[in-house]
């Protein structure tokens, strides 16, 4: 609800951070502990979607899941497991050492330590450096002198279909709030939310069924990555609907039906909604400093600059939503506040690693970008279950490496690590791709056996023969 707005400011502070994500919680300690008046305003809870609804918790219930998969690979390897899933200790794991029962006290008093304040409540630009909160006791007016930093992060998208509103669909809030493994799952949406936690609850035992538009799992990856994670999700018996449209959802007491386009009727305990994000910028009142409130992303330079005195970071800019990128925009977004760096955000190396096994890891452009860019492009692909070390591996050894050379510059652009450990194989290939390490430099160097990140060199090998 909006109240009236105080048209004369409270108080008049250095900085006001809305939205307090990885990225504003960061900033506004930074900007804090250098000694500027710094309030932090958060609707919900300090520190943002990636500890109490995201990354932590959803990386938790993966360990979990993960955990499953490797015992019943042991009458492969190493004799008899009997497993039996409980998703009790992942609940509790969950609510007592990830989210604190989602309490941000730990959050608050840091960001207190560091010297900053923290007024609880809706936040919206009204004009230049002129924010309104909407709190608990009221509205209140703060003026920053110095900057304002927009971090108002994602809510879940749900998309229009019919009958879906209104019914008690789960968004990753209430998965991560689950306290059992419900006994059916359709997941709408093939990215990387969907495919992790469909994963995960068909370990636990659920049936799941993802639904995805698109033609492939995983549509910011390379199409071999997705191809690897679709026959991993078969083998388990994961159900992927893809090039499928929801056209009708229903509910009643024994559960959801998914009506889909070609008349399949998918019935479920639950239902997931993971079809993308949506921030909404004209509530945050970026019109008032002249941004376009229609915008699907604050567009920002280098700086993370918005507009005059306005600085943005996080999934908001657009520029990939992950924590690491909302914590590398404020590092560089606080230096220019303070003045003390000149430090302009790079994204040509942007890793990011999807948490489904096999592991996908990619860092940079993917084949078909780098030639939509317009590069001369050479590719090297190997599998990574034929490497020495997949071979020792064995069961859950599926992976691949693919590497995205820019030829006419002789240096990578863009690499995909998918298998075990491809998030850490990715290491070394977000490096090369960061420091535009010549693909000469990389073909001459050793790799440790048998690793699998010396899968690499075969992948070199592989663009070297064209
Ligand atoms: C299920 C899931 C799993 C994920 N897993 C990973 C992962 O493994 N690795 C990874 O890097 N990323 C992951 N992400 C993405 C990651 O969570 C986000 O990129 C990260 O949280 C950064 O977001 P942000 O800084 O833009 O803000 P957010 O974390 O979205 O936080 C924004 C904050 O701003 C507050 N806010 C918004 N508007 C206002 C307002 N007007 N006034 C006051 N407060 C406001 C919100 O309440 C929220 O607390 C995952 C996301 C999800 C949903
Ligand atoms: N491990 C990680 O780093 C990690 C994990 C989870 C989320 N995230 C971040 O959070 C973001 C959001 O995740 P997400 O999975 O919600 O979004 P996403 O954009 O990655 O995937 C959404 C998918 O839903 C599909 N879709 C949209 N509408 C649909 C419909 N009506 N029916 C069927 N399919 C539909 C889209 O085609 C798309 O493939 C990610 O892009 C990522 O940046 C990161």
């Amino acid at each position: 609800m909006t109240t009236e707005a105080p048209t004369a400011p409270d108080e008049t502070v250095d900085v006001v951070v809305i939205g307090t994500g990885p990225g504003g919680e960061d900033a506004a300690a930074r900007l804090a502990r250098a000694g500027l008046d710094v309030v932090a305003v958060e609707a919900r809870l300090v520190g943002g979607e990636c500890p109490y609804y995201g990354c932590i918790p959803t990386k938790m219930m993966v360990r979990a899941s993960d955990a499953l998969a490797e015992a019943r690979r042991v009458p492969a390897l190493a004799g008899r497991a009997d497993v039996e899933p409980d998703w009790a200790p992942v609940a509790r794991r969950i609510r007592d050492e990830a989210t604190t029962g989602w309490d941000d006290t730990a959050a608050v008093e840091r960001l207190e330590a560091a010297g900053g304040r923290l007024v609880r409540g809706r936040g919206r630009l009204v004009g230049p450096g002129e924010v309104v909160v909407e709190t608990a006791d009221g509205a209140r007016r703060l003026r920053a002198s110095r900057a304002v930093v927009l971090n108002p992060g994602t809510e879940p998208a749900v998309p229009p279909i019919d009958g879906l509103a209104g019914t008690p669909f789960w968004t990753n809030r209430e998965a991560v709030e689950a306290v059992a493994a419900p006994a059916s799952l359709t997941v709408l949406g093939g990215g990387a939310i969907g495919c992790e936690l469909a994963q995960v609850f068909a370990r636990f035992g659920t049936a799941v069924e993802v639904v995805e538009a698109a033609d492939r799992l995983l549509l910011a990856d390379e199409p071999e990555a997705s191809d690897l994670v679709a026959a991993r999700f078969a083998a388990e018996g994961i159900g992927v609907r893809t090039g499928a449209r929801a056209q009708q959802v229903t509910h009643d007491g024994s559960g959801f039906t998914v009506h889909l386009a070609d008349g399949t009727q998918l019935v479920s305990e639950r239902l997931l909604v993971a079809a993308g994000r949506r921030t909404d910028l004209a509530s945050l009142g970026v019109a008032s400093v002249g941004l376009d409130a229609g915008a699907r992303t604050i567009t920002v330079d280098d700086r993370l600059r918005a507009a005059d005195g306005v600085w943005a970071v996080g999934d908001a800019t657009g520029h990939g939503a992950f924590t690491h990128v909302s914590m590398y925009q404020a590092r560089i977004a606080v230096a220019d506040i303070l003045g003390t760096g000149d430090e302009r955000a790079d994204y040509r190396a942007v890793p990011h690693v999807t948490f489904t096994d096999p592991e996908v890891g990619a860092v940079g452009l993917t084949e078909a970008a780098a030639r939509d860019a317009g590069l001369s492009v050479r590719t090297g692909t190997t599998d990574l279950a034929s490497s020495s070390r997949g071979f020792v591996h064995g069961p859950g050894n599926e992976g691949l490496i693919k590497l995205v050379e820019d030829a006419d510059a002789g240096v990578l652009v863009g690499a995909t690590a998918a298998g075990p450990a491809g998030g850490e194989i990715l290491a070394v290939l977000t490096l090369a791709v960061q420091a535009r390490v010549p693909v000469t430099e990389l073909q001459h160097m050793i790799y440790a056996y048998p690793t699998f990140h010396r899968a690499i060199e075969t992948a070199l090998a592989d663009l070297a023969d064209g």
